[in-house]
């Protein structure tokens, strides 16, 4: 069984999008993958429902169905930090109930992937954030770096902060978010050299790319 907890260097940098093309870089090997999204807020009001475009890329890129109570604990529709789109809901995001959730999910799947929401100190409740949870899932930790400027600050920051949470940097993922960064390939030598694990490869900047496959020798050295 293998777990991986996804972070980025900020909201909207391609968590989902690196989360949906390892989903299929591990399916690629033979195995079962999904994903969880802990808690989602900019959801959407579809027949009284409300639906998560995350959630959703990860249900069309995983390879096992699974219930939607345990996939998607928390949803609300604010696109607001979460601790603040519960709050307004008069929910309190429960760190066990999200523990249970993917303890039952890994009964049902070999890799499981859980990204978070935003970055990795973005608050879950007043007293927890995203570092909290992936502490208490003491799961491996997967950084997606969009490469935009700027992003070298936050990679660090991030890399640091998990080194220091004390849980591993199992890798990191160079999403091209800007294709009109500048010297995008000097700021990947940078992040190859500082950040202390393996690049598990890059995502070019695409139309669909949440509908690519990550399926590398590094992705595949998670897996080993
Ligand atoms: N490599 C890429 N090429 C083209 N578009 C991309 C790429 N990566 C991300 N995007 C687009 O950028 C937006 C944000 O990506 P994504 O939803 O994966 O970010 P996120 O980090 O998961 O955000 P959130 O914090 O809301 O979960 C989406 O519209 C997505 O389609
Ligand atoms: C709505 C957005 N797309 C994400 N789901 C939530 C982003 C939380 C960011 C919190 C913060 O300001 O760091
Ligand atoms: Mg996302």
């Amino acid at each position: 069984m293998n777990t991986f907890f996804i972070t980025g260097t900020d909201t909207d940098v391609g968590k989902t999008v690196a989360t949906c093309q390892l989903l299929r870089g591990f399916a690629a090997h033979g195995l079962r993958a999904v994903a969880m999204k802990p808690v989602a807020s900019g959801c959407t009001t579809v027949d009284g429902e409300l639906v998560n475009a995350d959630v959703e890329a990860h249900r069309a890129a995983g390879n096992v169905p699974v219930p939607d109570e345990l996939a998607s604990p928390y949803r609300f529709a604010p696109p607001i930090s979460p601790h603040l789109a519960a709050r307004e809901a008069g929910i309190t995001v429960s760190l066990d109930h999200l523990a249970a959730c993917a303890a039952q999910l890994q009964t049902l799947t070999d890799v499981l992937l859980i990204e978070g929401a935003g970055g990795w100190h973005a608050p879950l409740t007043d007293e927890a954030d995203m570092q909290v949870l992936a502490q208490r899932l003491n799961a491996p930790v997967i950084l997606v770096v969009g490469m935009r400027l700027g992003c070298l600050n936050h990679a660090l920051l991030s890399a640091n902060a998990v080194a220091a949470a004390g849980l591993p940097l199992a890798g990191w993922i160079a999403n091209r978010i800007d294709p009109n960064m500048d010297r995008y390939a000097d700021n990947l030598d940078w992040l190859k050299r500082y950040l202390p694990a393996p690049m598990l490869g890059e995502i070019a900047h695409t139309p669909d790319a949440a509908g690519g496959t990550l399926d590398t020798p590094a992705v595949a050295q998670l897996i080993a």
